[in-house]
């Protein structure tokens, strides 16, 4: 294709998209409107039903769908949940044109208006050029930004052949995804070029980045029992060790109020930080202010950007989550709860690994049997995903630097970020394609939190930026081809 005729196409596309819009936010309203939070065990149906929504929506691109079944997983007490189903989808097999599978995902964090949220979380609403809703940013928002791209394309010419991994789990840690990886490396992976995720956010509310690193997550649960019933803390308050107090001198022993994780050994295996890596995080644009501002909080540990980005992307962090069992609900309940069960993580970074992390974690054991408590102790990992680093000069990142220049006039961050992706880490291992994150949403889009938005500029241009990345990819990809072979003839 001549670079004339490429710009004709380009232009023909975002015109396509531009006059499209309303259409594309119809979707997303469609999408939000489902509660298919992957976290609360009473809404998997709601998952179950958004993955078909999400079939219907890749069926009626013309892609064949196979919606594949995961089984069931059990949860902490012993009940079997149904997983939901992971699509595969497939769209072209023209042998001349590259193969690029993109992933993501369609389930939510929770989330309840009365946490705060200024309108309905599941309805999707725009002020002043936003779109709130949960899962606007994280991850629907993308994953249809993307189908509407190929959308667009298949109403004039597919220059790229499309795959499609959907799942419904990312949030609560993509159970049962790895198995089907292996399972299908040889078969729906064994044609793939690209790997491209749509997931978390730029670093900057207006510039765009490109990510190439993401660390894991270790989560864990520590429960601490008494009896088998509640007490009275009348009739038992002062006579008995008290599960939530030794859980919450337990929480209180993993982290100190600098943010340095207290467990004896945690940072040993993280990666030196080199002199020529420092460099370049004082080369990053990053402002500390906006990042303040988007968060709402008043101060941060670390008063530098370097260290902010350093802790952020390239060190561990402990977070705790939650109580379950603690009474949490307005008012006074003056009761000993007999079990309660604390939720931490601790985010993964090159060269952690898991299990000696989760071997790590047994300090807790340590603490617990300095408190004489007679109450029963007992530390699990339910979850643990790797972090997961990439090479920028993979044409990926040439092809999707190119199209965000064409779309957003300047060049993107190369950025790392702080949460997680599980999947990135298992289809560099598994399939050992490549793998960018290009996302498309800001750092002002509060993902997992009140307020969740992607602006509607966002959601538009990261349509066209995808379409755009389609061309780029292609014209990169029969580039490379053409002087492989021509290598391969002289
Ligand atoms: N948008 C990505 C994201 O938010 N991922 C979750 C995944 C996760 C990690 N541990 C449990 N779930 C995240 O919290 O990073
Ligand atoms: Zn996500
Ligand atoms: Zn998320």
């Amino acid at each position: 294709m001549s670079s004339s005729s490429s710009s004709e196409l380009e232009l023909e596309i975002f015109q396509y998209i531009d006059g499209h819009q309303s259409d594309f936010i119809k979707d997303l309203k469609e999408w939000v409107a489902v509660q298919s939070d992957s976290v609360q065990p009473d809404l998997r149906k709601e998952v179950i039903r958004m993955m078909v929504l999400a079939a219907d929506r890749l069926a009626a691109l013309g892609a064949t769908v196979n919606s594949v079944n995961l089984g069931s997983h059990q949860l902490p007490n012993g009940q079997d949940l149904p997983l939901p189903p992971v699509i595969l989808g497939e769209l072209g097999k023209d042998p001349q044109n590259p193969t690029v599978c993109f992933y993501g995902h369609v389930d939510v964090q929770p989330a309840k208006k009365e946490d705060g949220w200024k309108t309905d979380p599941y309805t999707l609403t725009e002020i002043n050029g936003n779109l709130y809703g949960r899962g606007a940013t994280d991850n629907k928002g993308p994953v249809l930004a993307w189908i509407n791209a190929v959308e667009t394309f298949r109403a004039l010419k597919l220059v790229v052949n499309f795959k499609f991994v959907i799942e419904g789990m990312e949030e609560a840690g993509s159970l049962g995804l790895e198995k089907l990886l292996e399972e299908e490396n040889q078969c729906f992976f064994s044609d793939v070029d690209y790997i491209v995720i749509s997931d978390n956010v730029w670093l900057s509310n207006k510039k765009p980045a490109l990510t190439y690193g993401s660390r894991g997550n270790a989560c864990f649960l520590v429960e601490v029992e008494c009896g088998g019933k509640d007490l009275h803390s009348g009739t038992f308050g002062g006579i008995i060790h008290e599960p939530l107090t030794d859980l919450i001198a337990l929480l209180d022993s993993l982290v100190d109020p600098t943010g340095h994780i207290q467990i004896p050994g945690i940072y040993d295996s993280v990666a030196a930080l080199t002199e020529e890596e420092r460099k370049l995080y004082e080369s990053i644009e990053f402002d500390l202010e906006e990042h303040k501002k988007n968060s709402g909080v008043k101060k941060f540990l670390y008063g530098t950007k370097e260290e902010i980005l350093l802790h952020l992307w390239r060190y561990p962090s402990l977070s705790i989550h939650g109580i379950e069992g603690a009474f949490h609900e307005p008012g006074i309940k003056t009761v000993i709860p007999s079990k309660v069960i604390g939720k931490f993580s601790i985010r993964q970074v090159p060269h952690m690994d898991l299990s000696v992390v989760k071997r790590q974690v047994r300090h807790l054991e340590g603490v617990f049997s300095r408190r004489n408590s007679p109450n029963k102790l007992k530390v699990s990992m339910p979850l643990g995903a790797k972090p997961w680093l990439a090479d920028v000069n993979d044409p990926l990142y040439k092809a999707a630097r190119r199209a965000i220049k064409k779309v957003f006039g300047e060049d993107p961050d190369f950025i790392r970020d702080g949460s997680t992706v599980p999947v990135a880490r298992m289809f560099q291992t598994i399939t050992q394609k490549s793998v960018i994150m290009f996302p498309i949403g800001a750092a002002d889009d509060g993902e997992h939190s009140q307020n969740e938005k992607i602006s509607r500029h966002n959601y538009i241009e990261g349509t066209k930026v995808f379409a755009a990345f389609f061309l780029e990819i292609s014209k990169l990809h029969r580039h490379l081809h053409e002087t492989s072979n021509m290598e391969i003839k002289n």
